[in-house]
């Protein structure tokens, strides 16, 4: 083989040296192919040219020779020139680069064509068993190979028409055949080998047909029920990113031509008219998605594991519906990313290649298996950007990721977009469990991270209570402002899937990608972004930020995350899961440790204070009536707002639950309390940080209501705090023991 400027596609090359070793050494072709330890991933397109080439390689030796090609053109290797000869005269008609022997046999085609030949077979497409057989793959490759320019052979719909007219044919011959054999045939046997009566040998002859005939029909049923699944497995294209930083899309593409196939472009006309030309790509074609244009997209059987370019991680095997949620993140190059559920890390090395190494991705993950996977997923794709967390996102305080600007949250869902039968299946209460979970995630990066401007949220579930339900939820009673972008709008109209108006406009703003209609995974998507005329009040300052600080200022993310644990319990992980139970129960033990201490202080108290004057005995009585009032409201308060929580969870387990929230939300507040009372400076700020926290907890629409009530309460409790607080800051000023009974420090100040 001489050397070439333009590489000569890989295909041809492979299939030169392949028909070469038959030709010389002989052996099977499958068994060479196979053998051949090349990292090719076109097996099926490389044994069609092979067979083709050795099924014409008489004609094309007669070509040959007629033309003189091989002696005028002696730097031409012959099996090279036979493989590509076969494809411009038998197989594709035309050849797709444009290397130096390609060149030349092109240049001999009007020689060729004119030189006799002993007619093609033709084979017909209305052959009944042919069309079934070529539809089973049960034809020899050269024939299954026979794609001309205008498509395959026969069309899909004809070739799956046929196939199930085929079946029905066979089965109507079983139906029509067996049952009258196993009449027969039973009859005969009691007949010859027990001697039973003529009506009860009749009886078991009928009873058998009839079993015959209903184990068929069964047989046809259950093929017919699976029938779908197979069906809608592949009709997928296959979709591949390019990893751009590691190989650009046009060195991407010239790699994909070198190997043989052929680049359509369908992005030039609507949504609708790229679907309907992706279900037409061949087995030869590929071309760019309509949105992600890193992505290629090729025909469902095209196989790429084996391929240089995937195992060197430059290309990335991955459903186009997934690489939605970065396309419409769309952060600059340069912004800070939070990605809350990150492992295995496709988005994550999605975002990496979408900003180019170019800013800062917190990647966070809390399962240790899938954390090391998404490890080494950054690490293989070079997303320098990266900074993997091994961690629970709703555990993240302040401090930690307050630069996050843009957020990825892709949280555990049902999966029920990436099951392929129709007969999805989730338990009630593990879909409850899972959109409180999801709720709580949206929450967690709505109000905790400062400076986010934008989040996807998105889910591989086609259930609307994981979708729109949690979006309409979550950002309906959010304390910081967001508001649902129209994704239609964001795909200038091109797109056909989108959420329910059930759960209000909101829904509808929200992108669905169906497996029947986009041809993808089943995924769900919402953007949202913060609303800016929410943020930011006359004065400049930063309301809906301020009102975050002062809430978690006021309550450490801990706090949070008990709460969260409750309902996170029962997903994944099961020894994440044991670790999370242990610290809880430690937290708890801790808990009533200081509530015992705390209440051994209380009882001191009273016993001192049954000392006192009676003066001081009805003074403590009112100030005992008054707290336990507001004990009381606010604990309807705690209760309303658990109750809203999980409002929707509708299961015996999970009102278990809402009891052990409860308690500990009990013993939070007696702990605090105390806290409180032993806290004797910045009391007022304390209580307008309280008073901060609570309204922004308050759903919008009661909004205002619910403040004045709040506020009273507050004053109500301002006053009552305040004589403790005198108090207490006299003897905090003398000897600095807050701790002392507040009754004895009355007493010595009247003194
Ligand atoms: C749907 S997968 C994410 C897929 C990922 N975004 C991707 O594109 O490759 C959800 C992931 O979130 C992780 N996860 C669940 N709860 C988490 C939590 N509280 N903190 C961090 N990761 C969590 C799960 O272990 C799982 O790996």
């Amino acid at each position: 083989m001489f050397e070439h400027s333009i590489k000569v596609p890989r295909h041809f090359k492979i299939s030169a040296n392949i028909v070469k070793k038959v030709a010389t050494e002989g052996g099977s072709v499958k068994n060479l192919l196979y053998d051949s330890k090349l990292r090719f991933f076109r097996t099926n397109v490389i044994y069609a040219l092979i067979t083709e080439t050795i099924k014409h390689s008489g004609d094309v030796d007669k070509l040959f020779e007629a033309t003189g090609i091989l002696t005028k053109e002696p730097r031409l290797d012959p099996w090279l020139a036979k493989v590509i000869a076969t494809e411009l005269i038998f197989g594709k008609k035309e050849l797709p680069g444009r290397s130096k022997p390609e060149e030349t046999i092109l240049s001999y085609k009007e020689l060729f064509e004119k030189v006799p030949l002993p007619p093609v077979e033709v084979k017909s497409e209305g052959n009944f068993l042919f069309i079934y057989f070529r539809y089973k793959n049960l034809l020899p490759a050269a024939t299954m190979a026979e794609s001309t320019e205008k498509g395959p052979l026969i069309p899909r719909h004809t070739q799956q028409a046929a196939y199930a007219l085929a079946i029905l044919f066979l089965y109507s011959i079983a139906m029509f055949t067996l049952p009258f054999v196993a009449f027969f045939g039973v009859r005969h046997i009691l007949s010859e080998y027990y001697p039973v009566d003529t009506f009860m040998r009749t009886v078991w002859s009928v009873v058998s047909a009839v079993v015959v005939v209903n184990s068929i029909i069964f047989l046809y049923a259950y093929k017919a029920y699976h029938e779908k699944e197979y069906d809608e497995h592949v009709r997928r294209p296959r979709y591949v990113r390019i990893n751009t930083n590691l190989l650009t899309t046009s060195d991407a593409i010239g790699a994909f031509q070198d190997e043989g196939y052929k680049f359509i472009r369908c992005t030039s006309g609507s949504y609708d008219d790229y679907l309907k030309q992706i279900q037409g790509l061949t087995e030869y074609d590929f071309t760019q998605d309509y949105h992600v244009k890193t992505m290629f997209v090729f025909h469902p059987n095209t196989k790429f594991h084996d391929y240089d370019l995937y195992l060197e991680n430059k290309l990335i095997l991955q459903d186009k519906a997934t690489a939605l949620p970065v396309h419409l993140l769309a952060p600059p190059q340069g912004s800070v990313i939070l990605d809350m559920c990150a492992a295995p890390g496709m988005k994550t090395t999605q975002l990496a290649a979408y900003i180019r190494n170019q800013g800062k991705i917190y990647a966070v993950e809390r399962n240790e298996q899938r954390y090391e996977t998404l490890c080494d997923f950054v690490n293989k794709t070079e997303s320098k950007c990266v900074t993997t967390m091994h961690r629970d996102s709703l555990d993240i305080k302040k401090g930690e990721c307050d630069d996050a600007e843009y957020i990825i949250l892709d949280p555990s869902c049902s999966g029920s977009g990436m099951q392929l039968s129709i007969h999805n299946y989730v338990e009630d209460v593990r879909l409850a469990r899972l959109t409180s979970l999801q709720e709580k995630f949206l929450k967690h990066a709505m109000n905790s991270f400062p400076k986010a401007k934008k989040i996807v949220y998105s889910t591989c579930s086609l259930f609307p209570q994981e979708n729109e339900r949690v979006i309409s939820n979550v950002v309906k009673s959010s304390r910081a402002k967001w508001k649902v972008l129209n994704v239609k709008e964001l795909l200038k109209g091109n797109w056909n899937n989108f959420g329910s108006g059930m759960y209000g406009e909101m829904g509808t703003r929200c992108l669905y990608s169906k497996p029947d209609s986009d041809l993808t995974t089943g995924f769900f998507l919402a953007v949202l972004e913060r609303d800016p005329k929410q943020e930011k009040p006359e004065d400049g300052t930063d309301k809906e930020t301020s009102n975050v600080k002062k809430e978690k200022k006021k309550r450490p993310v801990e706090e949070d995350s008990v709460a969260v644990e409750a309902a996170s319990a029962e997903l994944n992980d099961e020894e994440v899961l044991k670790d999370r139970k242990k610290k809880k129960r430690s937290k708890e033990e801790c808990n009533v440790q200081r509530l015992s201490n705390d209440n051994t202080i209380k009882n001191k108290k009273h016993k001192e204070a049954d000392s006192e004057t009676n003066d001081n005995v009805e003074e403590n009585k009112f100030d005992n009536e008054e707290s336990k009032k507001s004990k009381k409201k606010k604990k309807k308060d705690r209760e309303n707002d658990l109750a809203e929580e999980i409002n929707f969870v509708p299961d015996n387990n999970v009102d278990d639950s809402i009891e052990e929230q409860k308690k500990k939300k009990k013993r939070k507040n007696k702990e605090n309390e105390v806290e409180e009372r032993n806290k004797s400076k910045d009391v007022n700020t304390n209580l307008e940080n309280d008073l901060a926290e609570e309204i922004s907890f308050i759903p919008d629409n009661n909004v205002e209501d619910s403040i004045v009530e709040k506020k009273k309460k507050k004053k109500r409790k301002n006053k009552e705090n305040e004589v403790e607080e005198r108090n207490e800051s006299i003897d905090v000023n003398t000897n600095g023991d807050s701790c002392e009974p507040v009754k004895k420090k009355k007493k010595r100040n009247k003194e």
